[in-house]
């Protein structure tokens, strides 16, 4: 190369770097302060139209393409190298070309010539356009500001750390949160030493992974919070270059959320799965043409597999019963087919053969408009299928048992009060089963008859409130026809409301009528009299109760009438048995015709009835329906072509007068009654309670006279019995007298009377038998054969065994010599029957008991006793032997007596002699033997004895 003069190298130096610049698309410019000179060069102005300017327009022409927005700033860069404060100036501006486009250009200046006090005289420099650099620069602040938006907002914790020692070189806030940690305390430390993994296992198996595979993706780790909580998460680790050192991005998805979900969804499902265990819900799956894909437990144990055992690959065949083939495969080709869900009830074939219900349920599951699956449920319904089948078979069983008791069914809704039934109930009801609205419910009360609304009302509250027991009603149902039906209801309660009270009723109702026809058939037997049909003693009862009840309430008076008919037995006796019941059933009309409609007549039986007569005022009141009452019965009865007539004997109380209980009422109406038929009968008579008085005292008496016998009060006396001619003893009659305790000795008169035809009778009979035979032996013993006579009652002597029971008590006396005891035997006592007296009399003359006859004369049937009896000797009454010497009559009598004993061959005694004079009249009519008080009255046994030895007859009886 040549050397070159200085400013030629210079000038050619300028050019080069000039070139240069241009090269790199820049331009220089050169600012002369002193003269306000500012010169462009190269061709970098060209694109802005300056250089074609000429040199003065070009300074305030680029000035003018400058942007308004950016004056300001270039002013306040230029503004201290202008002054002199600095030499460099640079700046950054938009610039207008000739196209309109702003371009941005870079200036830079340099301070090349000064005055004295600093201000820039000369400014030189560059431009280039900037415009493409700045666009990528502001990409770059752009992106990077998006990244670490995206960086600093990421949800999951994200950071970088380095290979080599594992330091975190940054971490988000994410991590930060997740770590409960500030970034500082996180940066520049290793995860080791935060013990961020849950163990260390987790770390290396990350470095690891990373090593091999250069990247980490989607490790599923478990990071640990400071407070020991554990984050399941998803590691994904990327290296990332650096210039200095190795290290790798990474980002923990923080999956704990998923991971609860999970859990709680395999929870759940396991719950769902013992839900369905016990539920017996088994899950299961089908894929269309292959069969089972899926089965949960209980599928198995429905079918009676074992659980996890291959599914069966042809079910149908297998395990649906033959009959539901078809049924099963065409729900499952609809579902198939037509996407519809199905619900059937099928017998399967369990493994063991054995045939159970199931209920299986299904849904297609559809994925791109096509069937991929059928999912459903399975149960085991066996146990309520055959409990159904068995309540259909009791619900059969019960309807036919129910058709053939014909019994109609109801059900009774007893908050509404309707009630309703089926067709039996409904033809009970005189319902034809096909009328118009039959089988709508009706309220209760229209199902009977009004009269027995308020009964039922009264179960139905009585069910209410114990509604454990029946409800139990019979009601009557109008009928049609016009008849009516009894209607037996019996109900139990299904159902009752909180407070326990029953709201619904179930029940049956049957048809008693013909039940109820007999009952009241047979009630009405057992509460009438058969033949008259008037109330029978029993209802009496009832009505007696009642009318006395009424009596009390009211305070009026009770009649009570006791009748009986007269001479009703004749009627039989003449007329015939049914005759007399003719009678009876005329007479039981008349009767109720005399009476008022509140009046009752009985009938108690044979010719006796009762009559209640209420609210009566006085006994007149009650006299006069009486009367009435016996005015009608004794008109005249026709009796086939005879007219008998018979007359009522009444006895009647009045309640509450009498104030006695009903039983008593009516024996006190009997015994007026009897005192009637006393009177001559055709009468009535109120009941006396003074004689009822004297009844109870006698008794009472009758009480007293047995404590005597007991306590040994009675005593026997013995009354000679004489030969007046021969002045001799023939015998003793014993005569009892009461020691009483008080009262001294009492005669037979003031006892004997009130014994008679008491039960005491026969007792006292026999102590005095007994006490009799005592005294024969002691008199025996004595040296005095006397036979002792005892006075024998007649019901006494009627006794079946009398003779019999005689004979044992003289056997406990072998020593005493027959006819040691004889017997005298009243002829006023009663005696009915004188056939087996007369046998019993024989059987004593043959025992050597001799009977005699006492109180000859005063009574009716003397000649027919005399005929019939066999007797040994006859007593005048000593009523005729004390009138004989005044009274014709007696004395006629007397001498009868004494023939007819001298004709029928008996031995006479006359009784009562009480003088001598009487003594020899009877003497000269030819009666030798006598007792009386001229002779000897009665005495002890022991003044008897002495008595005996020196007793003398008077004189004139000794004359012949
Ligand atoms: N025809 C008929 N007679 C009966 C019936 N029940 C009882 N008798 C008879 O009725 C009679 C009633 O006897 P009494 O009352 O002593 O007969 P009476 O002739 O009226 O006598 P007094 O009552 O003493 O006046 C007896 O002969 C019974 O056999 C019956 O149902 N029908």
């Amino acid at each position: 190369m040549n050397a070159m003069d200085p400013l030629q190298a210079l000038s050619q130096r300028e050019q080069e770097l000039l070139t240069t610049l241009e090269a790199t698309g820049g331009g220089r410019w050169t600012w002369d302060l002193r003269n306000h000179q500012l010169s462009f060069h190269g061709d970098f102005y060209r694109p802005y139209g300056l250089l074609e300017l000429p040199e003065r327009q070009r300074t305030a022409y680029w000035r003018s393409l400058q942007h308004p927005d950016d004056m300001a700033v270039t002013a306040a860069q230029l503004r201290p190298v202008l002054s002199g404060k600095t030499k460099n100036y640079e700046v950054e501006f938009r610039v207008r070309n000739t196209v309109g486009s702003w371009r941005w250009v870079r200036v830079r200046g340099c301070t090349t010539a000064q005055e004295h006090r600093g201000r820039a005289l000369r400014i030189v420099g560059i431009i280039t356009d900037v415009t493409e650099q700045r666009a990528t620069e502001e990409a770059l602040r752009a992106s990077e500001a998006k990244y670490n938006t995206i960086y600093q907002a990421l949800p999951d914790p994200a950071g970088m750390a380095r290979v080599a020692d594992g330091c975190f070189v940054e971490v988000n806030p994410a991590f930060c949160t997740l770590m409960g940690l500030p970034r500082e305390s996180i940066v520049g430390h290793t995860s080791a030493a935060l013990k961020i993994w849950a163990t260390p296992h987790e770390r290396s198996r990350l470095m690891q992974l990373y090593q091999r595979h250069g990247k980490v993706d989607k490790l599923p780790m478990v990071a640990q919070r400071p407070d020991g909580t554990k984050v399941h998460g998803l590691m994904s680790a990327y290296p990332v270059p650096t210039a200095d050192e190795e290290c790798f991005v990474f980002v923990f998805h923080d999956i704990t959320r998923e991971q609860r979900i999970y859990e709680e969804l395999q929870a759940s499902n396991s719950l769902l799965q013992q839900a369905g265990r016990l539920a017996r819900l088994g899950v299961w799956e089908d894929l269309p043409g292959r069969g089972p894909v899926y089965w949960s437990d209980v599928c198995y144990e429905i079918h009676g597999l074992p659980p996890g055992s291959p599914l069966p690959r042809d079910y149908v065949q297998r395990h649906v019963a033959p009959t539901w083939h078809d049924t099963f495969r065409n729900a499952l080709r609809q579902c198939i087919r037509q996407r519809v869900e199905w619900n059937l009830e099928i017998e399967i074939v369990r493994a063991d053969g054995r045939l159970v219900w199931m209920r299986a349920l299904g849904e297609p599951v559809v994925e791109e408009g096509r069937v991929v699956r059928i999912r459903g449920v399975m149960q085991d319904i066996d146990a309520s299928k055959r409990a159904e089948a068995q309540v259909r078979e009791r619900e059969a069983l019960l309807s036919l048992t129910m058709a053939a008791a014909s019994l109609g069914r109801w059900d009774w809704d007893m908050q509404t009060g309707l009630i309703q039934g089926d067709v039996r109930w409904r033809a009970m009801r005189g319902l034809h089963p096909n009328e118009e609205g039959a089988s709508e419910p009706v309220p209760w009360q229209q199902c009977t008859v009004a009269e027995d609304v308020p009964k039922i009302a009264r179960e139905l509250d009585r069910h209410t409130r114990h509604s454990v027991t029946h409800f139990d009603a019979t009601w009557r149902v109008p009928q049609h026809s016009g008849g009516m039906r009894w209607i037996r209801n019996l109900g139990k309660s299904v159902a009752h409301d909180v407070s326990g009270h029953p709201v619904r009723m179930l029940g049956v109702s049957m048809d008693v009528t013909p039940q109820h026809e007999h009952e009241q058939q047979l009630h009405r037997l057992a509460h009438h009299d058969a033949l008259t049909g008037l109330p029978n003693r029993v209802l009496l009862a009832r009505c007696l109760t009642q009318a006395m009840e009424q009596a009390r309430t009211l305070g009026t008076l009770l009649g009570v009438a006791y009748l009986d008919l007269d001479g009703f037995k004749p009627v039989n006796d003449q007329h015939g048995h049914e005759a007399g019941d003719h009678l009876l059933v005329v007479a039981a009309n008349r009767l109720t015709h005399a009476l008022r409609a509140t009046d009752c007549v009985a009938r108690l039986g044979g010719d006796e009835f009762i009559i209640l007569l209420p609210g009566l005022h006085s006994s007149i009141d009650c006299e006069q329906t009486l009367h009435h009452v016996m005015e009608g019965l004794a008109a005249p009865y026709s009796l086939g072509h005879e007219s008998v007539t018979v007359t009522a004997s009444i006895g009647y109380t009045l309640y509450p007068q009498d104030d006695a209980d009903a039983d008593t009422l009516l024996r006190h109406a009997d015994q007026a009654m009897y005192h009637a038929k006393q009177a001559g009968r055709n009468r009535f008579f109120q009941f006396d309670a003074a004689s009822e008085r004297a009844a109870q005292q006698v008794l009472a008496h009758t009480a007293r006279l047995h404590t005597a016998l007991t306590q040994h009060q009675f005593v026997l006396y013995l009354q000679p019995k004489v030969d007046m001619r021969q002045g001799t003893v023939i015998g003793a009659e014993a005569l009892v007298r009461w020691n009483h305790p008080e009262k001294g000795l009492l005669a037979p008169g003031s006892f004997l009377p009130q014994m008679q035809g008491t039960a005491l009778e026969t007792i006292f009979g026999a102590w005095v038998v007994d006490t009799a035979l005592d005294m024969a032996v002691t008199l025996h013993n004595h040296g005095l054969l006397l036979p002792v006579s005892i006075n024998i009652a007649a019901p006494h002597l009627q006794q079946a065994d009398f003779a019999d029971w005689l004979a044992q008590r003289m056997a406990c006396y072998p020593q005493l010599p027959k006819g040691s005891l004889r017997i005298e035997i009243t002829e006023t006592a009663a005696l009915y029957n004188l056939e087996p007296v007369a046998q019993t009399l024989l059987q004593l003359r043959e025992m050597g008991v001799c009977t005699a006859l006492d109180d000859f004369g005063t009574g009716y049937s003397s000649l027919t006793y005399l005929r019939r009896l066999p007797l040994e000797t006859i007593k005048i009454d000593q009523s005729f032997v004390r009138g004989m010497a005044d009274d014709a009559g007696d004395l006629a009598i007397v001498q009868g007596v004494i023939g007819l004993a001298r004709s029928f061959d008996y031995r006479v005694i006359a009784e009562g002699v009480e003088t001598v004079a009487q003594g020899s009249m009877l003497l000269q009519m030819g009666c030798n033997l006598a007792q009386g008080y001229c002779i000897a009255q009665a005495m002890p046994i022991e003044e008897f004895i002495e008595w005996v030895g020196r007793w003398q007859a008077p004189l004139p009886w000794q004359q012949p």
